[in-house]
């Protein structure tokens, strides 16, 4: 097999980035959007030793679970890759992916419930990054083609609230208007990097977030003054990354207009979130996660619960009604000063969060004595540290109730809470990203020693 050479392809299966799996003389091909049980006439792109990487140039048997997607730069750009998947595909292969990685840890007897649907399977996102880059001479907004930088122009994100589409628009054209240099990322220079724009579903209200190079420009206190002008806006914030990095948002925050923060609602319960701050994307699926969750926990009025990887305590918060006590740690500061404040903002006198690593903080707690009776986890990708886990397990919790956005690392851990006296006996997939291959879920370790 030879770069550019055209063959042809059955394809049998889908890997978890949700590209099109066939064999073809002992190798693997990868193929850019095609399903399983198409046969497509691809080109060769890549041909490595054991694999290769295709491309579509026509199908010759087409799935009866393909959908035609309204822009083909949604799937091009991997913002919403598997958009030509009917949904209760979508569903079934994200449960596909959690059964697959049971598999290879020998879990079998595991049991995997159905992927819970999204209320919303479009425009479901409360929070837009999107890229900011000089295309032909003008700034433009969209999104970047797979494994690139190259921008690709849009003006429908598909997957985020509407109401978020409509004021990316609006600032592109006022950033356009009041001539404000896009970024530059070779020679890192201009200005605009990306545009976030998060929007309350509760409250309506919306915070505009123009990551920079630079704290100050010319145009800015007029970019504010229009910016501030759109309708729903109630924060105008600059970001301040003068680095020349792939990491999207600078330490520091300054407020140029309006409000420090939005408030959102999950539940009965009131949320403050800052600039930087982590909070679920998809609003309507949140509160179905986390009674999902609570309801596994089954807590009781007198436990004291840990809420480890808080961001700005929203599993804490939902449940400090109901239990003795709440204790949170989150590395993010201003994460942190949220979550207190959102305590004292629904009423709750009995949760406390603190600063730091979680893989330092719960060893501390550990060691003072503390015991636990419910730990939840909710880290980020790469999963729970052996720290953590060890010091988890030493305060003695009867169950700890593991969400996840990477079930990979869900598994590893699992196994590690195993060894130690803990046992699980089901995941269940969560769908909080529609369009999307990403994967939720949620499992309950029991205390089976001690
Ligand atoms: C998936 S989010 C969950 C946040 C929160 N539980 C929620 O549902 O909104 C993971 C959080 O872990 C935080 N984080 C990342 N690494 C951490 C660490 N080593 N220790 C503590 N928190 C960390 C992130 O800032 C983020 O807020």
């Amino acid at each position: 097999m030879q770069k550019n050479q055209i063959v042809d392809l059955e394809i049998t299966d889908l890997s978890y980035e949700a590209m099109g799996v066939a064999h073809l003389d002992g190798m693997t091909v990868f193929v850019n959007n095609a399903l399983p049980g198409e046969i497509v006439s691809a080109k060769l792109l890549k041909v490595k030793k054991n694999f290769a990487f295709a491309k579509i140039e026509k199908i010759k048997k087409e799935s009866p679970d393909r959908i035609n997607v309204k822009l083909r730069q949604w799937v091009q750009t991997g913002l919403a890759s598997l958009a030509h998947i009917k949904y209760d595909k979508q569903l079934e292969f994200k449960r596909n992916q959690v059964v697959n990685l049971l598999h290879k840890a020998d879990l079998d007897n595991v049991k995997v419930g159905q992927t819970m649907p999204s209320p919303e399977e479009t425009g479901y996102r409360n929070k837009a990054q999107v890229p900011v880059r000089e295309v032909n001479g003008k700034l433009d907004i969209g999104f970047f083609r797979k494994h690139s930088h190259d921008l690709v122009p849009l003006t429908s994100f598909f997957t985020t609230d509407p109401e978020i589409d409509r004021v990316l628009i609006k600032v592109r054209d006022i950033l356009r208007k009041n001539h404000v240099p896009a970024y530059d990322e070779i020679h890192n220079k201009g200005e605009v990097r990306y545009l976030e724009v998060r929007r309350s579903k509760a409250t309506g209200e919306i915070m505009v977030i123009l990551v920079c190079l630079h704290k100050d420009f010319p145009q800015l206190k007029e970019v504010t003054k229009e910016i501030s002008e759109i309708k729903g806006v109630t924060s105008v914030v600059l970001n301040h990354n003068p680095k020349k990095t792939n990491v999207i948002l600078g330490k520091k925050d300054y407020l140029l207009w309006g409000e420090p923060q939005i408030t959102d609602k999950i539940g009965d319960v009131s949320f403050k979130i800052s600039p930087q701050s982590f909070f679920q994307i998809n609003s309507l699926q949140t509160p179905r996660l986390y009674d999902l969750a609570i309801q596994k926990a089954d807590l009781k009025p007198d436990d004291v619960v840990i809420d480890a990887y808080s961001g700005i305590g929203t599993i804490g918060l939902s449940v400090a009604k109901h239990v003795k006590a709440v204790r949170g740690m989150e590395v993010i500061e201003p994460a942190v000063e949220d979550a207190n404040a959102n305590a004292k903002l629904n009423g709750i006198t009995n949760a406390e969060y603190v600063v730091g690593k979680a893989e330092e903080v719960m060893p501390r707690w550990a060691k003072e004595g503390l015991k636990t009776d419910v730990i939840f986890v909710d880290p980020p990708r790469k999963g729970l540290t052996p720290e953590f886990i060890d010091a988890a397990v030493e305060t003695n919790p009867k169950k700890i109730v593991y969400i996840s956005c990477n079930p990979a690392t869900m598994v590893r851990d699992l196994q590690l809470f195993k060894e130690q006296g803990y046992d699980f006996d089901e995941i269940d997939p969560v769908d909080m990203f529609p369009q999307t291959p990403h994967v939720e879920a949620v499992a309950v370790l029991e205390r089976t020693e001690k």
